[in-house]
């Protein structure tokens, strides 16, 4: 894995599939396809949106969306037929999708915007892609320029009024704009990647905290006890409030990107000749990083298998090349993301808002996730409320 993130020998332009470019770069050359210094430059400029300082303006941005669910599922179970299970995934989805859309650029979104991402969300997953009109594939370019046509109103909405978005991405990267010279389309593209990369994986990311608990009931416990501890907390919580106070819930959020095989492989191109484990790499040979297999490697970690949150309690997985779900290495040197931070934070105080409202009836079995991170069936449970 060393290897593989050392720039020098690795290279990421020319390796990423036509589709992710297409739709969710749209068409440009931004972070995560560019190489040595220019990536470099732009990194720093995204990072400028990830300190502890926005982080927690995030957070407390997205407080909000913590009722809503609350409200939703209720609603949700309430309306549950004579099973009673309620498919918990799509419900967060959608959340999820409008919170990040306030969050990173300031949007009260409706169901028209939710649409769209899922529109360009199923375009990517098209199995062929290929642009043309009735196609899967060219609704998700429709749905892009949508979304770019928002995100477009809303930056002027920014500059029109900065004192009514201060805590978004966007008032983050529109601060930098002009000391790291970027255009509005390629700042835009940039905000579009965080969308795409953030309402694609976070709501699965926490049923997969969710399914993983249902196959742990001491794990179960542990978080649930944390979450009742902190009751108060979870809806003010600052990112050093939950590194001191919430730290079995945030293990909690850590074991599920482990685990369940959100972006299992990264690609890239040698950029020379390098070796590694005694093979020899010719330069040019297209390359697979298996993430998802080293985080399940059992000579780093124990039981891979098990969903085990207090194995980082043990100070299991501590090395930089262990735990890696989010790419590796240094993020201001490396194509690491910038948005594991940021993501987790958000995703441990929701998880522990849903373990202190409901009980939602997880069963080991539910583990069972055929095909990627997303939870079969999208995740019929039943729910219980514990609070009146
Ligand atoms: C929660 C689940 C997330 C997972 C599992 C995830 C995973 C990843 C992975 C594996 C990479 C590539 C790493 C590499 O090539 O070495 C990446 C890159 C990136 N992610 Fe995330 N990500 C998540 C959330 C986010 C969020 C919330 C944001 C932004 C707000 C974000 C923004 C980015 C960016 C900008 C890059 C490109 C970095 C670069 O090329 O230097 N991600 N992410």
């Amino acid at each position: 894995m060393a290897a593989f993130y050392d720039s020098l020998n690795v290279k990421r332009h020319g390796s990423e599939l036509g589709k992710f470019r297409k739709l969710v770069l749209n068409d440009q050359e931004a972070v995560p396809t560019m190489d040595g210094d220019a990536h470099r430059t732009r990194k720093a400029y995204l990072l400028a949106a990830h300190t502890s300082e926005w982080i927690d303006g995030y957070l407390k941005e997205s407080a909000e969306f913590q009722e809503k669910l609350v409200v939703l599922i209720k609603e949700a179970a309430a309306g549950a037929g004579v099973e009673g299970k309620v498919a918990l995934f799509p419900i967060i989805l959608k959340t999820y999708i409008k919170m990040l859309a306030k969050v990173w650029f300031g949007l009260e979104a409706g169901d028209e915007y939710v649409a769209n991402f899922l529109a360009l969300s199923a375009g990517f997953q098209a199995p062929l892609p290929i642009d043309l009109p009735g196609t899967t594939y060219r609704a998700g370019i429709v749905a892009r320029d949508a979304l770019f046509a928002t995100y477009a109103d809303q930056l002027a909405k920014h500059r029109k009024n900065p004192d009514a978005y201060k805590h978004t991405a966007l008032s983050a990267l529109l601060a930098k704009q002009q000391e790291y010279e970027l255009s509005d389309l390629m700042m835009l593209t940039e905000l579009h990647h965080f969308v795409f990369a953030s309402s694609g994986l976070m709501a699965p990311v926490l049923c997969a905290a969710l399914m993983g608990l249902g196959t742990n009931p001491e794990a179960l416990a542990r978080a649930r006890a944390e979450a009742d501890a902190h009751a108060d907390l979870l809806s003010s919580a600052s990112t050093a409030d939950i590194g001191n106070q919430l730290p079995f819930l945030a293990w909690t959020i850590k074991e599920a990107t482990r685990k369940y095989a959100f972006i299992p492989i990264q690609l890239g191109l040698a950029n020379r000749e390098f070796e590694v484990d005694g093979y020899t790499i010719p330069s040019g040979t297209f390359l697979i990083a298996g993430l998802h297999a080293t985080d399940m490697d059992p000579a780093i970690w124990t039981a891979p298998e098990k969903f085990d949150p207090a194995r980082y309690e043990r100070g299991e997985g501590l090395g930089d090349f262990d735990h890696v779900p989010f790419g590796a290495g240094n993020k201001a040197q490396t194509h690491r993301c910038p948005g594991g931070p940021a993501a987790a934070s958000m995703s441990t105080v929701i998880l522990g808002r849903l373990l202190l409202e409901f009980d939602f009836g997880l069963e080991a079995g539910q583990d069972q996730v055929p095909k990627g991170p997303l939870p079969a069936n999208g995740l019929p449970v039943k729910i219980t409320s514990r609070r009146a």
